[in-house]
């Protein structure tokens, strides 16, 4: 029979190992319940995989805009709807946690250093100054196979003079399309991302990320993605893209 020790690490590697949005719900539920630590405290900490604490990114904080606060509000209310009996049941919508990191140490293969595993960050939240770079929530709606996030772009990402660079604009769209195509595909890599940018964003306004399903062939997911003004009357920049199955082995070398 399994040891209490291994079924709680194994169930937490599987719930990480399905980075869909049940998968991070589930992951952070077992972080949150004493009965996982039960299992778990007598293994030594320096064997503990993952961060002790994640701190979720996508909360307002001081630097948000009010603009970036009303759409963040909207969409949360969607989150939670209230039945005629007075009853709050979950809604449509589902706020995606962001974490800087999830493994306490970055995996890639033997050639990566200690201090690049120790140090490693994701991209989109390696900044610490509130509202200096990527400011970002991502709302899923896992019924209509879409999702929106509500992006305020900060001053470190100036490529034209008072505009958002064309690179920080792909990252976010990758980020976004990317997260939508794991809550609905399970873990994927980006194999194929075609963009076109039709109007400027001004630095330190608020846009809105639009991304849908298109269609799933096999291993192959198809999206689609709108970069709009908050009022949807301005298009910014339009891509697609394909994400591709993978096993997670495929980024650990095995
Ligand atoms: C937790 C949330 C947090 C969220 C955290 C936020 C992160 C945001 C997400 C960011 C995601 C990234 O940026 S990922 C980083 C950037 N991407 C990468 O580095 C990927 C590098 N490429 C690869 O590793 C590989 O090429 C893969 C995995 C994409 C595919 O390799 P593979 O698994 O061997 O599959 P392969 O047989 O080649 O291809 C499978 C099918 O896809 C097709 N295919 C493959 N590549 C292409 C392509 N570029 N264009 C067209 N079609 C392609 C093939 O023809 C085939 O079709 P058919 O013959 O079956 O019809």
């Amino acid at each position: 029979m399994m040891r209490p020790v291994a079924k709680g690490l194994i169930s937490i590697i599987r719930a990480f190992s399905n980075p869909n949005v049940a998968g991070i719900l589930r992951l952070q539920t077992q972080w949150n319940s004493p009965s996982a630590f039960q299992n778990i405290r007598p293994l030594s900490m320096s064997l503990w995989p993952f961060s002790a604490q994640p701190r979720d990114f996508s909360l307002p904080n001081a630097s948000w805009s009010p603009e970036m606060r009303r759409v963040y509000d909207h969409y949360i209310a969607l989150c939670e709807v209230e039945t005629i009996g007075g009853e709050k049941k979950t809604g449509p919508w589902r706020k995606l946690p962001s974490y800087n990191r999830t493994l306490k140490y970055a995996k890639g293969g033997t050639y990566l250093s200690k201090m690049i595993q120790s140090k490693a960050r994701l991209f989109t939240r390696s900044i610490k100054e509130h509202g200096a770079a990527f400011e970002y929530v991502i709302f899923v709606n896992k019924q209509e196979k879409r999702c929106v996030c509500v992006f305020q772009a900060g001053r470190l990402l100036e490529g034209p003079p008072g505009h958002v660079h064309g690179g920080a604009i792909a990252t976010m769209i990758d980020t976004v399309m990317g997260g939508l195509a794991a809550c609905l595909s399970g873990p994927i890599m980006t194999a194929n991302l075609n963009i076109s940018y039709r109007s400027p964003i001004t630095l330190g306004s608020v846009v809105l990320i639009h991304s849908a399903l298109d269609h799933v062939e096999g291993r192959k997911t198809f999206l689609t993605c709108r970069v709009t003004s908050t009022d949807e009357t301005k298009l910014h920049t339009e891509a697609t893209a394909l994400f591709v199955s993978i096993n997670v082995g495929h980024l650990f070398g095995t």
